[in-house]
């Protein structure tokens, strides 16, 4: 929890309770139902809080905004992301029922007003939203695929409408038919060795594929 107020000193008592409050929603939760690695859920706050949290060092939500989280398994990066900018409304889904079942125990639970979250597939969700996030889900081409048009073509809340996506390592090859992606190093702004091949591809909607 240190190292979301380190990076993030500009909490409000509320949103510090709310992140405070994960760890124990997530240890009893994953007891019953595994959406965390159990190796990483003592390394909660840092592998998964803050890397969701790394979305954030690359666009500021604006209130009103709609962001979809593709395959957010436990709820990463929504619900942390759903803390952080309580004004922008979070519609998180997985095609895996079960993990939906946490995410709206965890979001019920920390009475979060702006998360709804639903068992869909992605290729099945028919609205379209401001920004899309996602983190492990899927190869980029075939992301784009599902997601491309569920960008809304004008954005009112914001002119960077996109992708924002987690991932690591060398992407290079993978984003090589994305012209105008771009790579954010997540070790610029946390300083822990588990960010130092991390990074948020960004691909604003004018993409060419
Ligand atoms: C490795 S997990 C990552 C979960 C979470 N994003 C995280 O980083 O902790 C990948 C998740 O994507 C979900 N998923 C895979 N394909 C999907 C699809 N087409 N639509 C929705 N969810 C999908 C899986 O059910 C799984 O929960």
């Amino acid at each position: 929890m240190e190292e979301i107020i380190r990076y993030f000193p500009f909490l409000s008592q509320d949103q510090q309770e709310k992140f405070a409050k994960l760890e124990s929603l997530y240890t009893e939760w994953n007891s019953k139902i595994n959406v965390i690695s159990r190796k990483d859920i003592d390394q909660l706050y840092l592998r998964h809080v803050l890397h969701s949290l790394g979305v954030a060092k690359v666009v500021d939500f604006l209130p009103g905004s709609s962001i979809l989280d593709v395959g957010t398994g436990g709820g990463f990066p929504g619900i942390p992301l759903a803390i952080l900018f309580p004004e922008s409304r979070f519609y998180l889904i997985d095609a895996i029922g079960k993990k939906i079942k946490v995410v709206n125990e965890v979001a019920e639970a920390l009475e979060l007003k702006n998360v709804k979250a639903e068992h869909i597939r992605a290729e099945k969700v028919k609205e379209s939203f401001d920004f899309i996030v996602s983190r492990a889900v899927t190869n980029m081409p075939d992301f784009v695929k599902w997601v491309r048009k569920k960008i809304k073509k004008e954005s009112r809340h914001d002119i960077r409408n996109g992708i924002l996506y987690l991932k690591g390592g060398d992407l290079d090859e993978e984003l090589k038919s994305f012209v105008n992606a771009q790579q954010f190093k997540l070790s610029d702004h946390f300083e822990d060795e588990f960010f130092e091949t991390k990074k948020v591809v960004y691909l604003p909607l004018k993409y060419r594929p």
